[in-house]
């Protein structure tokens, strides 16, 4: 049993020598913790309230026996620790013996081994290893059949040896030569009883062999003159192959065999609990050096097992050690193992305590291990609001994203896999014909163009302003539009048919509803961040579509090679839910990417090397991080997988947008101003206006723009113009005089001047309907 609180000193050495003597950690025998009751000294005796139990006068005594201890004693009554003249009575603070649960073995949280072998059980181990028996047979029969020229030299070198030898144990065998030594002992002994019986026993065996040899002979030199005579020549050809290679065999020596190896045995070293316990007190943790130094407090819950391509021991660490110390140290734990980092992964196990570490030691370095194949690649659908496949772990077990309701960031240093990541995403997205893709690449490499024709809106570009433009466009739309009408959509609806108020399955799937997922993905955001023209507003915008995009269905991915605060907002980073941070080479570029505070606490996506292409951790799609690689899906796989993603929304009904063909309306396209517009619909004379009444008009001006617009989604694009909505006095058609959204001539007039001064000649701007104009001078 253990104590709660203080014992006195005695114990508490002998406690600190002995750290895991659970029974008995004073040598006294079984001891009991003990509140302290009233304690009748003197000195107590003139204040009572000193009397009262106190955690830190818990005192130890030998324990009473089990049976004596009734549960009333556990029931401490303050009053009558304040009785005077009570009796010191120890209360025992642990549970009464039998009443743990544990007792019987079904009160037991025992875990239960499975009883069918992982590469049986599990697909992934078990595709593994199909996978390692075909690749090896592919590999041996390539490698001998390259060397065939060179077996059938040593062949016929060595024939003349392989004959000499066969005759020469041909005639040992008749002429009973295995017998010659003891015949000779005997002649030495001058045995000649012994020499004649032994001589006469040859003699037998001699002429046996003899006539077995006659009777052999008939149809073996019938059978030579068949195949010599008479069988067809590739009979006769593969049996005087299959004569040479056998007499080519017979001809080798030890030293030099026939056939190479075609394999060198790379023996990976098995883990052993013993280099786990000397790893684990070579950390630097006295904890653990204490445990190791004791021989307790480190113990394996589990035999060490082979999972996938590599070992797996769970372990239960020392009390008050956490697998996360362990994590936060697995470099020095990969080099007291002997093994390269790559190779190392220790885990907490999310199903148990804090201190269960799951240790798996690859046999080879995550980044040279081969690369699976995406599931998704030659056939099957994707559903946003499932889980798809997007990377593997360190074991090659798959890591499913559920992107659905959440937003993503996904940052590294250049040429380390962002945008094969992003590939993943875009694909799964691409698969799903119900999700609407609005997708953004500021590098201008077209790494993405496979989903092009599947998108709803698509841009490339280097980053020049058009291509920001054409960004802000695909933000101004969703962010100004889309969110608010997506909202009034979910709001009017019933509370059976929407009883989270957010998106589901069912309401992505009602076309009339206009619900459908979309995923807005822009690669190389920091472009857009850090312009002067847009970075403010592209980050509010963002920020809007973090927070409320979520429960309407629209989810944001974005993609950076430069996670620091001026090229990625803190208001973006810290709301981003799922987070994918490949190589960074620095905590704040970590931090940035990952979250605050998480270089501290030992997820550190600095610590990959120059070949971890693809890998990184990911963080916020399940109970922990994981270090994962992305699926590796090369230019004309995606091309492939695009292909049939347009096949998929064609048959779907659901392609729209550019994938129509829709011309959008780029710097070159058609040219308007949304400011001009409205200049152009406010009535002559009128100061002021109701934002209603100019939603109307604008609709009736330009209905491909400005269909569906709403007060909120006016509101939202005049902010970015200095025009800020509120409540103006007006009369309506009955003339009946009302308080609603609305804003003035003066402001409408003030916006125009600016955007006048701010552009002397004619510049492309974009709506917030996604189109792009012209806004001309004033
Ligand atoms: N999952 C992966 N497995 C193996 N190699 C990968 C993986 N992902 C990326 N790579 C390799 O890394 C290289 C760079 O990838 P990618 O183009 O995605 O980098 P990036 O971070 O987007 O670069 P940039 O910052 O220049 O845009 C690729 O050419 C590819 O060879």
């Amino acid at each position: 049993m253990r104590f709660i609180g203080r014992k006195n000193d005695d114990q508490d050495s002998d406690r600190d020598q002995r750290p895991d003597d659970d029974n008995d950690p004073i040598g006294m025998g079984e001891v009991v913790p003990l509140h302290r009751e009233p304690v009748r000294t003197d000195a107590d005796a003139t204040d009572a309230d000193d009397s009262r139990p106190r955690v830190q006068d818990v005192i130890a005594r030998p324990a009473p026996a089990a049976e004596s201890v009734a549960p009333a004693d556990y029931d401490v009554d303050p009053d009558e620790d304040d009785e005077e003249g009570a009796e010191v009575r120890p209360v025992p603070v642990d549970p009464v013996p039998g009443s743990v649960p544990g007792l019987f073995p079904w009160d037991r949280t025992d875990e239960r081994r499975a009883p069918i072998p992982l590469w049986v059980s599990d697909a992934a181990t078990r595709k593994a290893a199909v996978r390692w028996v075909g690749d090896m047979a592919k590999h041996k029969a390539k490698f001998h059949a390259v060397r065939t020229p060179l077996y059938a030299g040593r062949v016929a070198v060595r024939v003349p040896r392989g004959g000499a030898r066969v005759l020469r144990d041909y005639t040992r065998w008749v002429t009973d030569a295995e017998t010659r030594p003891l015949r000779a002992e005997a002649v030495r002994k001058a045995d000649a009883v012994e020499h004649m019986k032994l001589a006469q026993k040859t003699a037998e065996r001699q002429k046996a062999r003899l006539a077995i040899s006659g009777v052999l002979a008939v149809p073996v030199l019938a059978g030579l003159a068949v195949v010599v005579f008479a069988a067809p020549v590739p009979v006769a050809v593969l049996l005087a192959v299959g004569a040479a290679s056998w007499l080519g065999v017979r001809g080798g020596t030890e030293d030099t065999p026939l056939f190479g190896r075609a394999v060198v045995s790379g023996k990976v070293p098995e883990l052993t609990s013993d280099m786990i316990i000397r790893a684990l007190g070579s950390l630097n943790n006295s904890l653990l050096n204490n445990a190791v130094k004791s021989g307790r407090g480190i113990t394996f819950p589990a035999p060490i097992t082979r999972e996938g391509p590599g070992w797996r021991a769970d372990i239960d660490l020392p009390h008050g050690v956490t697998a996360n110390d362990i994590m936060e140290k697995r470099s020095a734990l990969a080099s007291a193992l002997r093994r390269p980092l790559g190779c190392v992964w220790p885990e907490p196990d999310p199903n148990q305590h804090e201190g269960r570490l799951v240790l798996w030691v690859g046999d080879k370095d995550m980044a040279q291990s081969r690369a699976a194949a995406w599931p998704l690649a030659r056939k099957g659908k994707a559903d946003l609001f499932e889980p798809f496949a997007f990377a593997t772990d360190q074991r090659g077990r798959t890591v499913s994203l559920l992107l659905m309701f959440a937003n993503m960031l996904i940052g590294a240093m250049p040429r380390y896999g962002k945008t094969f990541a992003l590939r993943v995403i875009a694909l799964a997205a691409a698969l799903d014909p119900l999700v609407r893709l609005y997708v953004y690449e500021l590098k201008g490499t077209g790494d993405l163009a496979s989903i092009e024709d599947s998108c709803h809106r698509y841009h490339s570009g280097p980053a020049e302003t058009e291509d920001l433009e054409a960004t802000m466009a695909g933000l101004r739309e969703i962010a100004n539009v889309e969110l608010s009408r997506r909202a009034k959509v979910i709001k009017s609806l019933p509370k059976d048919k929407c009883p989270e108020n957010k998106v589901t399955p069912e309401l992505a799937a009602n076309k009339s509803l206009g619900l459908f997922p979309i995923l807005l993905m822009i690669d190389e955001c920091q472009e857009l961040f850090k312009s002067d023209e847009f970075g403010a507003e592209a980050a509010e915008l963002c920020e809007k579509i973090i927070k409320r995009g979520p429960a309407l269905g629209i989810i944001l991915v974005l993609a950076t090679q430069k996670p620091d605060s001026k090229s990625l907002p803190t208001a973006i980073s810290s709301n981003m839910g799922i987070r994918f941070c490949l190589r960074v080479m620095d905590q704040t570029a970590n931090d940035m990417v990952l979250g605050t505070s998480t270089y501290k606490a030992g997820i550190r996506a600095t610590e990959f090397k120059a070949k971890d292409k693809g890998i990184g951790i990911l963080l916020g799609h399940g109970d922990s991080h994981q270090t994962v690689r992305s699926y590796y899906i090369d230019g004309p796989a995606a091309e492939a997988i695009g292909k049939r993603a347009h096949q998929l929304r064609e048959k779907a009904g659901t392609l729209s947008g550019q994938a129509t063909g829709e011309t959008p309306q780029t710097a070159t396209g058609p040219r308007y101003s949304l400011l001009d517009d409205i200049a152009a619909v406010l009535a002559p004379g009128a100061d002021k206006v109701w934002s209603e009444t100019i939603c109307d008009r604008l609709a009736d001006l330009r209905p491909d723009v400005y269909r569906g617009w709403d007060a909120t989604g006016l509101s939202n694009a005049l902010k970015p113009h200095g025009i800020t909505t509120g409540q103006v006095w007006l009369t309506d058609a009955t003339g009946k005089g009302a308080n609603r959204r609305g804003f003035t001539r003066a402001d409408l007039d003030k916006a125009r001047r600016a955007a006048g001064q701010a552009k002397k000649t004619t510049k492309p701007v974009t709506d917030s309907d996604g189109e792009m104009g012209e806004e001309e001078s004033a």
